[in-house]
């Protein structure tokens, strides 16, 4: 309703509805205010004294910075110049944003002492109504510390790492020689081949068969997983969470994350479905669910990542390593028993994810003791946030995409000198298995495939969580010889 319109009805209105009227929003203000106190950020703020934050970019009053980040969210140039800029204020920036108190760490040793060394305090996750509540019906890993989250995360660690770690690399072989054939049969389509690899994988580690889901069903399940990271500090009320309190019908919001909640929910419900069968009929594969998520509740992985664009200096420099083991004129395919010996494949890796970071903003570490770190004292609350943009930055000659900048005899660990993984007790459950995964894909496709830019793209736009294809990109296959190995491969595991 445009303004002259709500004037025109105010007034005509009869005087006992004006009244009823301004009663009602003084109420609600007065509802407001009282749910501001009771959240213990207001007299958080008024005896601010006692704390001393590191200083940031000025703000509005009430949303703080929220509309500057707003602003420059999903556009990744963007987002890229005004997280790298919060370095001006040194290792910590704080940013104000709405009743949240957001402390950027962007330099490795800041991190390395907040959520590194006080993993024990800065290991929760912030109460957001709508990503985690709404959205996610507080089921989602990524979100806080309830009890499921703790079962979830031990079993999740058990079943992510160690011996068990060794029975995957058979699945992740051969989901990427699928991966392998997909880019010779359409090589157009080359980012969806990335996330049927992805997802395979996982699905295989969890399901303990080859996923069977139509490709109608792999789109939903693809869009509801961008849905939610994009859920992820995108509503205002994740800001104030307090609005959450307010009566249900003073909530216009609700309606619509709540029907996107009921789809996430119809979606993996679908998925989930023949599994639970398969289960009760006792005709499932030995498998994850079979042994263990019956007893706990039904996870879901978070989304995982594609490799990014290669160059050709360095696409040449890495194949040359692998032609070294693997003969130019493919004899076989690289493994992850060659690991030690591709360091340069491994550095690529770090590289990528390094100059063109995935994860721009990793979710808030929820401080939930009062914290005095060097000259700066953080109250119980306090987000602590890993800008991996402004670390990127940390690096000799950082805008330049360098490989060998990694070569310190930790190439082969994502997880050294580098954060995308996060850390402390939040740190990526799946990093290991993402590491043989791009491994294998990084390796492989340098071996197999020739990579061209297929028109104009800025590097700063991966659009990394697009549906359709994030940067074109020419590929044809490397040779003769390797579409046939391929193909051999292919066909003998009968993919
Ligand atoms: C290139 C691939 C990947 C990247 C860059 C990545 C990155 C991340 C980051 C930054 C976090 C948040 C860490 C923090 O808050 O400190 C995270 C959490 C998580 N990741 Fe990954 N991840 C990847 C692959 C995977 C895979 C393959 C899996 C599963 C097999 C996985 C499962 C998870 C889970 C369950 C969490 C939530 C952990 C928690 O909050 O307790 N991720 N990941």
């Amino acid at each position: 309703m445009s303004i002259p319109l709500i004037q025109a009805y105010w007034d005509t209105a009869k005087p006992g509805f004006k009244l009823s009227l301004v009663s009602l929003l003084m109420l609600l203000v007065v509802y407001f205010c009282a749910l501001q106190f009771s959240n213990l950020e207001i007299p958080r703020l008024l005896f601010e004294k006692r704390w001393k934050l590191p200083p940031g970019p000025p703000g509005l009053p009430i949303v703080g910075n929220l509309l500057q980040m707003r602003k420059v969210r999903g556009n990744t140039g963007q987002i890229a110049t005004y997280l790298t800029s919060l370095s001006r204020f040194g290792e910590m920036a704080t940013l104000r944003m709405g009743n949240s108190t957001w402390v950027m760490l962007n330099s490795s040793r800041a991190v390395q002492e907040i959520i590194a060394k006080r993993a024990n305090i800065t290991g929760e996750r912030p109460y957001l109504p709508v990503a985690s509540g709404l959205v996610s019906r507080h089921k989602r890993t990524v979100l806080r510390q309830t009890r499921e989250w703790h079962e979830g995360r031990r079993v999740m660690h058990h079943l992510l790492s160690g011996t068990a770690l060794k029975e995957y690399e058979k699945v992740q072989d051969s989901e990427n020689i699928q991966l392998l054939a997909n880019y010779i049969e359409r090589p157009n389509q080359w980012y969806l081949h990335h996330y049927r690899y992805a997802y395979s994988i996982i699905y295989r580690i969890v399901a303990g068969e080859r996923p069977r889901q139509t490709q109608e069903q792999l789109d939903d399940f693809q869009r509801v997983t961008v849905e939610f990271i994009r859920s992820i500090n995108n509503s205002f009320v994740d800001f104030f969470p307090v609005l959450a309190g307010l009566p249900k019908l003073l909530q216009p919001w609700r309606k619509y994350w709540e029907a996107a909640g009921q789809d996430h929910y119809n979606v993996f419900k679908a998925w989930w479905a023949p599994i639970k069968h398969d289960i009760a009929e006792g005709a499932a594969p030995p498998s994850f669910i079979k042994d263990v998520l019956l007893r706990t509740s039904a996870k879901f992985p978070e989304m995982t990542k594609k490799p990014s664009i290669c160059y050709p200096d360095f696409m040449q420099k890495a194949r040359e390593e692998i032609d070294r083991i693997c003969g130019s004129n493919a004899q076989r395919l690289p493994e992850l028993r060659d690991t030690q010996r591709l360091p340069y494949i491994s550095a690529m890796i770090k590289e990528c994810l390094r100059w063109r970071p995935t994860v721009p903003l990793i979710p808030q570490h929820h401080l939930t003791q009062d914290l005095k770190f060097e000259c700066y004292h953080f109250p119980a609350g306090t987000d602590f946030v890993i800008n991996s943009l402004a670390i990127s930055q940390e690096f000799v000659d950082a805008a330049q995409f360098k490989p060998e900048r990694w070569f310190d005899g930790k190439e082969d660990s994502v997880t050294q000198g580098l954060w995308q993984f996060g850390g402390g007790r939040r740190i990526c459950v799946g990093y290991k298995v993402a590491q043989q995964e791009l491994f294998l894909a990084y390796s492989r496709l340098v071996y197999c495939f020739d990579f061209i830019a297929n028109g104009k793209s800025d590097s700063r736009q991966l659009r990394h969580d697009a549906l359709d294809e994030p940067f074109p990109v020419k590929i044809t296959v490397r040779s003769k010889a390797h579409e046939n190995l391929i193909t051999r491969l292919a066909e003998r595991l009968g993919n």
